[in-house]
């Protein structure tokens, strides 16, 4: 099978199980060999055997504590009415682990002992083995201590040792050589010039490797030289168990990973219905299994879960390990194309008792989003998506108690909320704050829906020229609210450094041929700009870029650095990170919406506590552009 631009659509468990008979008839083994290990060295190994004990836990009856020994028949009658006296030659003092002196079967806490010169002095009766561990009461000789395919733990290091072993025969760790390729991609910490791209796949391919146990390394960068991609395939193949080929997967004029594979072995799937991931390469060569990840940095991520590490187990003879579940109340709408699996992305919050997910960027480049998720949806390929609302399971990254202690801000984008976000962490970091950014309207829409605990806002209201409030009033009238006042920020149009054009304010758009770059529907900074354009009559349909919407402040900011429009509105901060000029056009409220009883709930405590704190002050300072005279005030 030569390369072709058509990559196949086929099902994901289709292809793994074409790609694992691919593998068996081209000779790969089941399994990695086996090493006898000293125990010291074995955790995190898979059992290669099953480990039997060949020695007794105890190895004799032991006492069980600190006390005396005695014969449990001669302390008969012992009450607290009638204490009984037992002399010297009727009991043995024992410390906790000391073997049972012969003759002896109970054992009597020091502290319900009194000596009475020479005697012991109980009050009460005790029964045969009061106290006492009886030989092999944790591990019998024979027994079958750890089956064969077992992930070693340190207790299982602990109870193999009790039970007599040394070594433990265990599957060397699978060894994986990590391919990158392409004419544009440097090693990581050189100089990246433009059309260069940094190679942090490999870093993190190989990281992930390691991660579940193996022995993995990074080759060379590779051209995109079919000679030099084959001899370097062909080599790696020879050295490691599983070779990962980064890159050259898609039907782009260099990439050449399925012809190679196809060329030097067996392609077995070219193409899986799974997104990200989709043109992924599988397939074997000189009796190695062989994967082509897709270059871009997520679908690198979820190639290797979805398609690399159950292998990987599987020549190690364990269980893929299974992320644990969590059933999510989805915070939007998520439509997904039918016929694909579809990995999402998802940030978690515990909001009212239910945990809502709230899906990240879905773009296989924006590895950010993989950074940010607390868990995967996955949206399988029969399903056109899901509505806001619904009810989803979410595999987990990040443990369930972590997710509690997150408070979940929908709404604008604010640097300060990025700074709060910073500052919370820095004093419990078990305290999360995470914001998704949908605009202001979008957020008080979540608030409503129960989906998130604040919502950032700065909407302007048309009609009483007031901010947030009046939206309140409108979209929850029966809801107990309260607004809590973040910021006061100058928004401006950002303009390139020097502003070359020499913009001096919004009546430009109407006067001049300029190109904008505009935030979406929904978003306050939408709204002020609009509003705008009404008082100074100006027809949106003659800006040229009004239908060109961005998601946040910095977004609109880094079109403008890029040459792709000549302003935008947004915030000084935004400008600042970029390095643009900014031209002020107007002061606005940015206020935190929430549930009044909120203002009591333990979790939000620290946030009301930051706004108050001079420090919080004085960093929102350092961004410039802010105002924090009212920060803090609760308005309604
Ligand atoms: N005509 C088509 N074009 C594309 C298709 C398609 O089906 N038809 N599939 C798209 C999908 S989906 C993906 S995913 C990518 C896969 O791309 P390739 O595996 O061919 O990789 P490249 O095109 O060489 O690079 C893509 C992207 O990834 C960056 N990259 C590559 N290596 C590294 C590395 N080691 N570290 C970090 N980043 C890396 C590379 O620079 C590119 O930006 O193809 C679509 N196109
Ligand atoms: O595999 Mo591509 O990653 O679907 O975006």
């Amino acid at each position: 099978m030569h390369s072709s631009p058509f990559i196949s659509d086929v099902p994901v468990a289709e292809a793994l199980q074409a790609w694992y008979d691919a593998c068996t008839a081209a000779g790969c083994p089941d399994r990695v060999a086996a090493d006898l290990v000293p125990l010291e060295d074995a955790a995190g190994r898979v059992t290669a055997e099953p480990v039997w004990a060949t020695r007794s836990s105890p190895v004799s009856d032991v006492a069980a504590m600190d006390g005396i020994a005695v014969l449990a028949r001669e302390t008969h009658g012992a009450t607290p009415t009638t204490p009984l006296h037992l002399g010297p030659e009727s009991y043995v003092v024992v410390d906790t682990g000391d073997p049972m002196p012969d003759g002896f079967d109970a054992v009597v806490m020091r502290e319900q002992v009194h000596y009475v010169g020479d005697d012991a002095e109980i009050r009460s009766a005790v029964p045969p083995y009061q106290h006492v561990r009886s030989i092999g009461e944790d591990i019998s000789a024979g027994e079958l201590l750890l089956p064969e395919g077992h992930r070693l733990r340190p207790v299982d290091l602990a109870a193999a040792a009790a039970a007599g072993a040394t070594r433990v025969l265990v599957r060397r760790r699978p060894r994986v050589a990590v391919i990158p390729t392409g004419d544009e991609i440097v090693p990581i910490g050189s100089p990246v010039r433009r059309g260069e791209i940094l190679d942090t796949n490999s870093l993190m391919l190989v990281a992930q490797a390691r991660e579940v146990g193996c022995e993995a390394w990074a080759t060379e960068i590779q051209p995109d030289d079919v000679e030099r991609l084959s001899t370097a395939v062909r080599e790696a193949a020879g050295s490691a168990d599983l070779v990962i080929v980064i890159a050259g997967s898609s039907a782009g004029r260099d990439d050449y990973t399925a012809r190679i594979v196809s060329e030097l072995g067996v392609l077995a799937v070219h193409g899986v219905a799974v997104r990200p991931g989709h043109p992924v390469v599988l397939g074997a060569v000189d009796a190695t299994p062989v994967v082509g990840v897709p270059g871009y940095p997520v679908s690198a991520a979820l190639t290797f879960e979805i398609f690399v590490a159950p292998l990987l187990a599987a020549l190690e003879g364990a269980a893929a390990s299974q992320r644990p579940e969590v059933t999510a109340r989805l915070a939007r709408k998520l439509p997904s194309v039918v016929g694909m699996d579809d990995w999402v992305r998802v940030r978690l919050g515990s909001v009212g008792g239910q945990v809502v997910a709230s899906p990240l960027p879905r773009g296989a480049g924006v590895l950010t989003s993989l950074v940010r998720a607390d868990g995967l949806l996955l949206v399988p390929a029969g399903v056109e998506g899901h509505h806001a609302g619904e009810q989803v399971s979410v595999r987990l990254l990040r443990r369930l108690p972590e997710i509690e202690r997150t408070i979940v801000a929908i709404g604008s984008h604010d640097l300060v909320i990025d700074v709060a976000a910073t500052m919370l962490r820095g004093a419990d970091p078990t305290l999360t704050l995470a914001s998704s950014n949908v605009g202001s309207l979008g957020g008080l829409v979540a608030l409503r829906d129960g989906l998130c605990h604040l919502a950032g806002s700065h909407l302007l209201h048309p009609a009483t020229g007031e901010y947030t409030v009046p939206y309140l009033d409108e979209m929850m009238p029966e809801r107990d609210l309260a607004v809590i006042r973040l910021v006061h920020r100058d928004q401006g149009l950002l303009v390139p450094p020097g502003n070359p054009l020499g913009i001096t304010g919004l009546a430009d758009l109407g006067e001049r041929d300029l190109s904008y770059v505009n935030r979406q529907r929904g978003a306050g900074t939408r709204m002020l700009l609009d509003q705008e354009l009404r008082r100074l009559e100006i027809d949106p349909a003659t800006v040229s870029g009004y239908a060109r919407e961005e998601p946040t402040h910095l977004a609109v900011a880094a079109a403008i650095a890029a040459g792709r429009a000549d302003c935008g509105l947004g915030i000084l901060a935004a400008a600042r990170a970029f390095g643009l000029d900014f031209v002020p056009v107007a002061e606005e409220p940015y206020d935190l919406v929430v549930e009044a009883s909120s203002l009591e709930d333990p979790l939000l405590a620290p946030l009301w506590e930051l706004l108050k704190s001079a420090d919080f002050h004085a960093e929102i300072a350092k961004l410039g552009g802010y105002n924090t005279t009212e920060t803090g005030k609760r308005l309604r």
